[in-house]
C-alpha cells in the first residue's frame, strides 16, 4: 500500500521504474550479446557486467531527491543514462550523497527526499521527508523504511543497507582516507555493514582497485557465509573473502593452544625470535675447511666465508635468496683459487703442463731440480705472469661445476643452510612441527617472509572485521597482504574474546593529532605509524533498548572508557531469566526451541554444553545460519544476529579468560527477544533480570 502519497504519485513512480527497468533490460541484452561474441580476454568483463546488472534487478531504484532548483534525481543500485542524461544515479555517485546526508538543518539543496519501496518491478510504497520548512502540504514521514528493515525477521544472511544508510554511517562509507580507517563501535552499530558498503564505494571511486584486488577478512566461515551476500547484492562480485588462517601458509590445523600459549605466540616479540632463529643458522667455520673437488683439495678459509656472509647479508634479501648470493660469492672465490693454482703450473717446451704431484699441482724446488736432471726444459713465466690456461668461460664453468658438486654444496649448506618456515617455527617453539594451531599460522607466515618463500596474494584494499581478535603477529601477516596499507578495520575492543587479541591492552591516549583513547593506536602504530584514523559509530540498530539495559552494565564494569551504543528502538518485550539444573537444561531448551516459530533462534552456550544440547535440539553441525535454530558458542556468535537468543549458563561464560566480553557479545545478538537459562543462582551481573519460572 502506498503510504502518505496519492495514488497518482505511486502510478507516476511506477511508470518511471518501468522505464528504468526497460533501460536495464536493454543493457542486459547488449551485454549478453557481447558475451556471446566475446574473445576469451574480454568475456570476463561482460560476465561481470551481467552479474552487476542482475544484482541491481531487485531494488533497482529506491530513492528520489527533489531539489530546490526544481530538478529531480533518482537514486538506485547503479547508474543509468540516456543520451548522457542521468536517469538513475548510482548510490555511490557524489550527486546521490544528499539522499543519505541531507537534514532539515543542512538540506544541501534538497526540498524533498523520497524513499521508494519496491518488490521486483512493482512500487509498493513511497515515504517522503520534506526538508524545506516552507513547503506546504505534503506529508512528512521519517524512518519508517529503516524501522521496517530493523524489525523484519532475520533470514540468517546479512542484507545490504543501501536504502537506509544513516548519515553517520555514510560519512564513513565515503571517507577517502588513504591509509587505515578504524571503525570502532558497540554491538549492532552497523560496523560490518558500513565496512562492506565502504568497500563497494571504494571500488566505484577507485576502479584500479578492481585489478589490485579487494579482500574481506572475517573470523570464521559461518560469519563469512553470513555476510557473503552483501557485496554481490551491491553488484560487487570480485571481492575475495577469507579467514585469517587461510591467508597464511597452507598447513593442516590439528591443535588448539591453551590461552596463555596463544597469547605468547601472538606477541610481536615472536617476529624478533623468528628473525634471530634464522640468523643464528648462518655461521662461518672457526677453522679452515678442506674441500675435495675433482681430486683437488680446496681450502675454505673462515675469513673468506665471513666476507661472503657479510656481502650476502648486506643485500638485505630474505634468507633463502641471500643464500644464493653467499654461494655465488664463495664459489667465485674458490674458482679463482683453483684457476690461480692452474696458472702456476709450469709447461714444457711442447706446451704440456707439468704436474709436480703435490696437493695443489704446483712444482716445488725439488720437482724443478728433478725435471732439469731429466733434461726437461721448463718454460718460465713471462713478464705478464704465468701463462693463462683458463679463460673467463672456463672459470664460469668451474663455478657452475663447484656449485653442482654435492661435496662442495654440503659444506656451503653447513655455513648457510636452506631453511623452510615449518622447521624455523618448530625450532623457535621447541616442537616437532608435526601439528599446527591457528596461532602458529602468523608465525609460519612470518618465517616464510624472512626466508623469502613465495607469499600469498596481495590486495589493494583489505576490510578486516572483528579486528579486535587479531594478535600482533596476525596484524603483521595481514599488513604483508596489503602493501598499500589501505584498510578498513572494524571492531569493538569490548567484544574481544581471544586473549591474544587487542582488547587486553590497556587503552593508551593517543597519538598527536588523533583522539585515540580507544586502544587502536597501540595496535596499529608499529604498522602504519600515523596513517590511520578512527571513526566511531554510536547508534545500535540491532539490539532493542530493553536488552541493552541488561548488557550495558557489563560494558561499564569492564570498560569504563567505552559508552554503550544508543538503541534506536524498543522491542516491547523484556529479557527474562530462568533457573534450571544442568540435567534439565537440554529438555528445557528443546521445549523452547519447539515452541519457537517466528524467525531465527540462537542458543548461545559454552562448548561444554553443546553435545548434550545438540542431542536434545536437532541442529546442523557446523551451524547453518539459515536454519530456524542454531547452537553456538559466544565466540561463534560474534558478528551475527538472530530474532531470539537464549543465553545458556552465563556463569560458565563469565568464567572464560575474557568472560565479561563473551557474555556481552552473547547478550547483544538479539533483535527482539532475550532469555537467559542459568543452572544454579544467576551471576550477580544478571540478578536484576526478571525471573520466569516456566
Ligand atoms: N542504516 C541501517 N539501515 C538498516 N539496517 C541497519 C543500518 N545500520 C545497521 N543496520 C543493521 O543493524 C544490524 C547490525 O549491523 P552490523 O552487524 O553491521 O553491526 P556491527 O556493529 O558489526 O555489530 P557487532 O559488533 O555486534 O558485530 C544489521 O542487521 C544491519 O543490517
Amino acid at each position: 500500500m502506498p503510504s502518505g502519497n496519492s495514488r497518482n504519485e505511486t502510478d507516476r513512480e511506477q511508470e518511471y521504474l518501468t522505464t528504468l527497468h526497460a533501460e536495464a533490460d536493454a543493457l542486459r541484452e547488449q551485454a549478453a550479446a557481447r558475451l556471446a561474441d566475446a574473445a576469451p580476454a574480454t568475456a570476463p568483463f561482460w560476465r561481470a557486467e551481467l552479474d552487476r546488472l542482475a544484482a541491481a534487478a531487485d531494488g533497482l531504484c529506491f530513492g528520489r531527491l527533489d531539489l530546490r532548483d526544481g530538478s529531480r534525481r533518482y537514486v538506485g543500485r547503479l547508474g543509468l543514462f540516456r543520451d548522457d542524461e542521468p536517469l538513475l544515479l548510482d548510490w555511490r555517485a557524489p550527486a546521490a550523497r544528499p539522499f543519505y546526508t541531507a537534514t532539515l538543518a543542512t538540506p544541501q539543496g534538497v526540498r524533498r527526499r523520497r524513499r521508494i519501496t519496491t518488490r521486483g518491478r512493482e512500487v509498493l510504497a513511497l515515504e517522503d521527508e520534506l526538508l524545506d520548512t516552507e513547503a506546504g502540504d505534503d506529508v512528512l514521514v521519517g524512518g519508517a523504511a529503516l524501522l521496517a528493515t530493523l524489525t523484519a525477521r532475520r533470514t540468517g544472511r546479512m542484507a545490504d543497507i543501501v536504502t537506509t544508510l544513516q548519515a553517520e554511517q555514510d560519512r564513513i562509507v565515503r571517507d577517502d582516507h588513504p591509509g587505515v580507517l578504524v571503525v570502532q563501535g558497540g554491538p549492532g552499530t552497523g560496523k560490518t555493514a558500513v565496512a562492506l558498503h565502504r568497500l563497494a564505494y571504494l571500488l566505484y571511486v577507485r576502479p584500479h582497485l578492481r585489478t589490485r584486488g579487494a579482500l574481506v577478512v572475517g573470523p570464521n566461515h559461518v560469519f563469512l557465509g553470513y555476510i557473503g551476500q552483501v557485496l554481490p547484492g551491491l553488484g560487487e562480485h570480485a571481492v575475495v573473502t577469507s579467514t585469517l588462517a587461510e591467508l597464511g601458509p597452507a598447513v593442516p590445523i590439528g591443535r588448539t593452544d591453551p590461552p596463555e600459549t596463544a597469547v605468547a605466540k601472538g606477541r610481536a616479540e615472536m617476529a624478533g625470535r623468528i628473525a634471530a632463529a634464522v640468523r643464528s643458522r648462518v655461521r662461518a667455520p672457526d677453522e679452515p675447511v678442506d674441500l675435495l673437488f675433482e681430486q683437488q683439495v680446496l681450502r675454505l678459509e673462515p675469513r673468506a666465508c665471513r666476507a661472503a656472509i657479510d656481502a650476502a647479508a648486506a643485500t638485505g634479501l630474505p634468507h633463502n635468496q641471500a643464500r644464493l648470493v653467499f654461494q655465488q660469492r664463495l664459489v667465485g672465490e674458490l674458482a679463482r683459487e683453483l684457476a690461480d693454482g692452474m696458472e702456476n703450473v709450469v709447461f714444457d717446451e711442447t706446451g704440456a703442463a707439468l704436474d709436480g704431484g703435490s696437493a695443489d699441482g704446483r712444482l716445488g724446488e725439488a720437482d724443478l731440480r728433478a725435471l732439469a736432471a731429466a733434461g726437461v726444459v721448463v718454460v718460465e713465466p713471462g713478464p705478464d705472469g704465468p701463462r693463462r690456461i683458463l679463460d673467463d668461460t672456463d672459470v664460469a664453468r668451474l663455478r657452475t661445476a663447484l656449485l653442482a658438486d654435492a661435496g662442495v654444496g654440503a659444506v656451503l649448506d653447513e655455513v648457510w643452510p636452506p631453511l623452510t618456515a615449518p622447521e624455523v617455527v618448530a625450532r623457535v617453539l621447541g616442537t616437532d612441527g608435526d601439528t599446527w594451531s591457528a596461532a602458529d599460522v602468523p608465525l609460519l607466515d612470518e618465517a616464510a617472509a624472512v626466508l623469502g618463500e613465495r607469499g600469498g596474494a596481495t590486495f589493494g584494499h583489505v576490510v578486516v572485521d572483528e579486528a579486535q581478535e587479531l594478535s600482533a603477529m596476525a596484524w603483521r601477516m595481514l599488513f604483508r597482504r596489503c602493501p598499500t596499507r589501505s584498510m578498513t578495520v572494524v571492531g569493538d575492543l569490548a567484544q574481544t574474546g581471544d586473549p591474544a587479541g587487542g582488547g587486553l591492552r590497556p587503552p593508551v591516549s593517543s597519538l598527536p593529532g588523533t583522539t585515540d583513547s580507544s586502544g587502536w593506536g597501540d595496535i596499529l602504530r608499529s604498522h602504519v605509524d600515523g596513517r590511520w584514523r578512527l571513526a566511531e559509530l554510536t547508534v545500535n540498530y540491532r539490539t532493542p533498548v530493553e536488552v541493552m539495559a541488561v548488557a550495558a552494565p557489563l560494558l561499564a564494569a569492564r570498560h569504563p572508557g567505552l559508552r554503550a551504543p544508543r538503541s534506536v528502538r524498543h522491542a516491547g518485550e523484556h529479557p527474562w531469566r530462568r533457573r534450571t539444573t544442568v540435567g534439565e537444561l537440554p529438555d528445557v531448551l528443546a521445549g523452547l526451541a519447539a515452541r519457537h516459530e517466528d524467525g531465527r533462534l540462537a542458543i548461545i552456550a559454552p562448548s561444554v554444553h553443546h553435545a548434550r544440547i545438540s542431542a536434545a535440539v536437532p541442529v546442523t553441525v557446523p551451524p547453518e545460519l539459515t536454519d530456524p535454530v542454531v547452537v553456538l558458542t559466544p565466540g561463534q556468535a560474534k558478528g551475527l544476529e538472530f530474532d531470539v537468543v537464549l543465553v545458556v549458563d552465563p556463569a560458565a561464560i563469565l568464567a572464560g579468560p575474557l568472560g565479561h566480553n563473551d557474555l556481552y557479545v552473547a547478550l547483544t545478538r538479539t533483535t527482539r527477544q532475550l532469555g537467559i537459562l542459568h543452572p544454579g543462582p544467576p551471576p550477580a551481573e544478571l540478578a536484576g533480570v526478571r525471573e520466569r519460572t516456566a
